[in-house]
């Protein structure tokens, strides 16, 4: 996955030879475990729910317990009156969990347009923007905002999980989880010099990229991650993200 948010996840496998490293955005990652591009993949989360036969391998993921920072609806006018909403295209899961907080916490079921249309040229509309770009590219004028995170949080209680290493059931995957458990370690201990590397070229002011990594963000995958996924699968259901009964999770 090629956000700042997944290097904490990724640290040192580019130069391990044991591993063959490709970064994507998000939305591209489930066509490349349904044509077997790649064993695993940080997949988001609404994905475990469009292809059968999948596995989270509870190893890292990309989390919050409360406000993300950069996945947010920013907004003109109060949000529950929203009726067409904008979305980046890069993502899945934050689509799908803009769809439930919209119904559960507005009542509105507003219709949602690629960010890549032509109405997105209208500055009146709200957006849905997700990673780097909200940093970067912030929107201005946009009095109305919520932060998805954190709208999860107030809902729920509990921590939201936007993507985790995921593979498919048939695959069999070695001392990879292995591997992979010991790069979120490594990362999480490297922040500092995460940032100091990779902050410039995605272009985050570094005390922010900093704070996002070490405060914002949650990497492990333990039980109330696990809780999270299947209550927003199970809403992600009522609200007709998906048309099938949520499929239980497979773990390990
Ligand atoms: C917190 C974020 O989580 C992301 C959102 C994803 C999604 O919506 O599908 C997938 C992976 C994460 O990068 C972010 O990128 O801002």
């Amino acid at each position: 996955m090629s956000f700042l948010n997944a290097k904490p996840l990724i640290q040192g496998l580019d130069v391990d030879p044991r591993v063959s490293l490709r970064l994507e955005v998000p939305s591209r990652l489930l066509g490349g475990l349904q044509e077997r591009a790649f064993d695993v993949a940080l997949l988001p989360v609404i994905d475990y729910q469009r292809l059968e036969g999948l596995r989270v391998i509870p190893v890292g993921g990309i989390g919050c317990d409360g406000p993300t920072l950069t996945v947010r609806i920013f907004s003109k006018a109060p949000l529950e009156r929203t009726e067409t909403l904008l979305c980046d295209t890069d993502s899945h899961t934050s689509v799908a969990l803009a769809r439930v907080i919209m119904a559960e916490r507005y009542g509105r079921r507003p219709t949602f347009v690629d960010l890549t249309d032509d109405l997105a040229n209208d500055p009146s509309l709200p957006r849905l923007l997700i990673g780097d770009k909200v940093i970067t590219d912030e929107p201005s004028d946009c009095p109305h905002q919520i932060d998805l995170g954190q709208a999860w949080k107030e809902l729920t209680g509990l921590p939201f999980v936007f993507a985790a290493w995921m593979g498919r059931v048939d695959t069999s995957l070695g001392n990879l989880p292995d591997i992979l458990a010991i790069a979120r370690v490594k990362g999480l201990a490297e922040i500092e010099q995460i940032v100091a590397r990779h902050a410039p070229i995605h272009r985050w002011p570094l005390p922010i990229a900093r704070q996002y990594l070490e405060s914002y963000l949650r990497f492990e995958i333990g039980e109330p991650q696990l809780e999270a996924i299947r209550l927003f699968h199970r809403l992600a259901a009522k609200h007709e993200v998906f048309s099938h009964l949520p499929w239980p999770l497979r773990v390990g």
